[in-house]
């Protein structure tokens, strides 16, 4: 991987994103093969890496995508991808984005309130509407990415949801109680407590999220053997299972690749300055993300450090106290598992430029697929 990782950065410069169909198609066996027993639908969540390459070898491999707004529909439509292979998402719908999957055909929508129903989706149109349920389950993950508990801003409890359902509109239920879920029974228990509301109204038709956890440093990724085991036997009467996952799948095939600005020596500690902090990979900053992180060097001795950004906030770090290969000025550096929400939560803070996308291909051809943003691009919509 170190020679491709080399070959990227001469051929296409620093930082950069990059991605391995290979690996990524490896992601998207694992899922099918959870499922291959029942009436599946995948789709990919959108949020995790809207890059239309990407959807566009999801799409060939069966995949609809779950998205959120315009932005993430336009993805959709740059892949090539039918408005009867997407699942519309998110807590604050509007009535201009109610106009735009109708003229898109968009199939599946998530409806989050009793308040989004009444205001948008009590006449049903030609949508298939899924209720968004809160199961009240703790996923145990971090808070600000957990979304199953009543004090969450998502779904609808079950008294409501009953209330909802009785209306007929509904077609089904949509449950996501969070990401970066590695154990199998909060999902197992979200889906038990849906059941009985399934079975009461006769809802044939259920959206279970995404959450599917992966191992960014000592976790062990969710089972997946185990998930079929426990949860596949409770999704076998329905007539269609929907599913919504995004890092499992898409994290491990993609890195960050950015080189070493400068070493600095305090009295305290190392800190080796690299040129993405916290504007092209956010995770550490936000959530105090543990990502792993390679120096292409040959250098044999390591040192404690921490690795930071150029940007001015104490909180723009990518590691905190790491051994690493003792860097020089100029080194590549390799943060792995930065496939889900790295570019598409990357941003331009202190008027910096977002990396570039590649794709290697699974014959190990290099692809750009998204060129690296110009400081032109920053300014492109401000009138003196
Ligand atoms: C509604 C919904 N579906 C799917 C996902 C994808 O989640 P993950 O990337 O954890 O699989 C998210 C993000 O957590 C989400 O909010
Ligand atoms: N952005 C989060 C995941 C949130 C998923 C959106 N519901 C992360 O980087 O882990």
């Amino acid at each position: 991987m170190n020679e491709i990782f080399q070959k990227v950065a001469s051929e296409f410069g620093t930082p950069v994103y990059i991605y391995f169909e290979k690996i990524l198609e490896e992601r998207i066996n694992k899922v099918k093969n959870v499922f291959e027993e029942i009436n599946f639908f995948p789709t990919f969540a959108a949020k995790a890496n809207n890059n239309p390459a990407i959807l566009k070898i999801l799409k060939n491999h069966g995949f609809g995508v779950d998205i959120l707004g315009e932005g993430e529909l336009l993805a959709c439509k740059i892949a090539s991808i039918e408005g009867d292979k997407i699942v519309w998402n998110g807590n604050g719908k509007t009535k201009e984005q109610k106009d735009l999957m109708k003229e898109y055909k968009v199939k599946y929508v998530n409806v989050d309130s009793k308040e989004e129903f009444e205001n948008l989706w009590k006449n049903g149109d030609d949508f298939e509407l899924f209720l968004r349920v809160n199961p009240d389950i703790d996923a145990k993950t971090h808070p600000y990415i957990s979304t199953g508990l009543k004090k969450h801003k998502f779904g609808v409890d079950f008294k409501t949801a009953e209330e909802i359902l009785k209306s007929q509109k509904i077609s089904g239920v949509h449950i996501h109680i969070g990401s970066q879920i590695t154990d199998v029974k909060p999902f197992k228990e979200a889906i038990e407590k849906t059941l009985k509301l399934c079975q009461k109204y006769n809802i044939e038709k259920i959206n279970i999220g995404g959450g599917w956890g992966i191992k960014y440093k000592d976790e062990n990724e969710i089972n997946t053997q185990e998930y079929k085991e426990e949860i596949i036997p409770l999704l076998k009467n329905f007539k269609l299972v929907i599913n919504e996952l995004g890092r499992f799948i898409i994290a491990p095939a993609g890195f960050l690749l950015t080189k070493v600005i400068l070493v600095k020596k305090t009295d305290e500690k190392f800190f080796v300055v690299t040129e993405s902090g916290m504007n092209h990979l956010l995770r550490p900053a936000l959530y105090n993300a543990y990502h792993k992180i390679e120096i292409l060097n040959n250098s044999k001795g390591e040192i404690l450090v921490d690795v930071v950004g150029p940007l001015c906030e104490s909180g723009d770090f990518l590691a905190k106290e790491r051994k690493i290969k003792k860097p020089e000025i100029g080194d590549l550096l390799v943060i792995k598992n930065a496939g889900a929400y790295g570019f598409s939560m990357a941003n331009n803070y202190n008027g910096t430029i977002r990396p570039a996308e590649v794709l290697i291909t699974k014959d190990g051809k290099t692809k750009l697929i998204r060129k690296r943003e110009t400081f032109d691009d920053l300014f492109k919509n401000v009138i003196l």
